[in-house]
């Protein structure tokens, strides 16, 4: 059985003050073995983050690396800079990253290779646009994304894949159950053919706009193992029922 995830990711929101979140988050949910839960936050917090959960089974992860271990790179962070701080997940590939800072699959690809080799596990974002579903291109987009984003050497333990519609982040607007049935058991079924078993194994989250009450609903579907979660990640009263919606699916 896959251990599910439940991710929030902080985007560019958070100051040291929002740390409280995690201790609130330790309080209002009951852990266990079958799901992990991590918290994302901006690079600057990372290392107060996994001081502060230390003991409360969350862990810390951050929001993007480079692609090369060191270099002249400025305002960059290596995947290494990111382990030193107590960190143990990366997310790569966000759209928000494709977007603004460009970033194609190769480039995702070579960043979640640089997580792998400083064993960080390298969550590798994909997700189609409004106009390439509304034309019927959805799973050929995402079938070419997660081919070209994901590195040979991904495991189920170093790797798990977010899909994420571009249209739904953000926005209130979520696929219906079927839709995301369908694009996860499609992902499915790409990871199987290209990694056998550890393909199976593979983590599969959704995240576009989950929140305490949707989150049930989208958690029905058999290849969803969790979800990465923006907005409503940010307070612990909102991402506490989506983690234990999760716990019950
Ligand atoms: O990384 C998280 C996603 O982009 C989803 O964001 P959202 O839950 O605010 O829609």
């Amino acid at each position: 059985m896959r251990r599910k995830l439940a991710a929030g990711n902080w985007k560019m929101n958070g100051l040291a003050a929002s740390l409280k979140e995690l201790a609130a988050l330790a309080q209002a949910i009951t852990a266990d073995d079958q799901t992990g839960i991590l918290i994302c936050p901006p690079a600057p917090l990372l290392y107060r983050a996994s001081e502060a959960a230390k003991g409360t089974g969350i862990s810390i992860g951050a929001q993007d690396c480079h692609g090369d271990a060191d270099g002249a790179y400025t305002g960059d962070i290596s995947a290494a800079m990111i382990a030193d701080t107590g960190a143990t997940h990366v997310i790569v590939g966000h759209s928000e990253r494709r977007e603004a800072h460009h970033e194609d699959d190769a480039e995702v690809r070579g960043k979640a290779r640089a997580a792998h080799a400083c064993d960080l596990t390298a969550i590798i974002c994909i997700g189609e646009t409004e106009a390439e579903r509304e034309a019927g291109n959805t799973l050929d987009i995402l079938a070419g994304q997660l081919a070209g984003s994901c590195p040979d050497n991904a495991t189920a333990a170093n790797t798990v894949i977010a899909y994420e519609p571009i249209w739904a982040i953000g926005t209130g607007r979520v696929p219906t159950l079927e839709q995301i049935v369908e694009v996860h058991d499609h992902l499915r079924a790409k990871l199987i053919a290209r990694f056998g078993d550890e393909g199976h194994a593979m983590r599969l989250l959704y995240g576009g706009s989950v929140k305490p009450d949707n989150a049930a609903t989208i958690f029905k579907a058999d290849n969803v193992d969790g979800a990465l979660v923006g907005g409503a990640s940010l307070k612990a009263t909102d991402f506490a029922p989506i983690i234990t919606a999760l716990q019950a699916s």
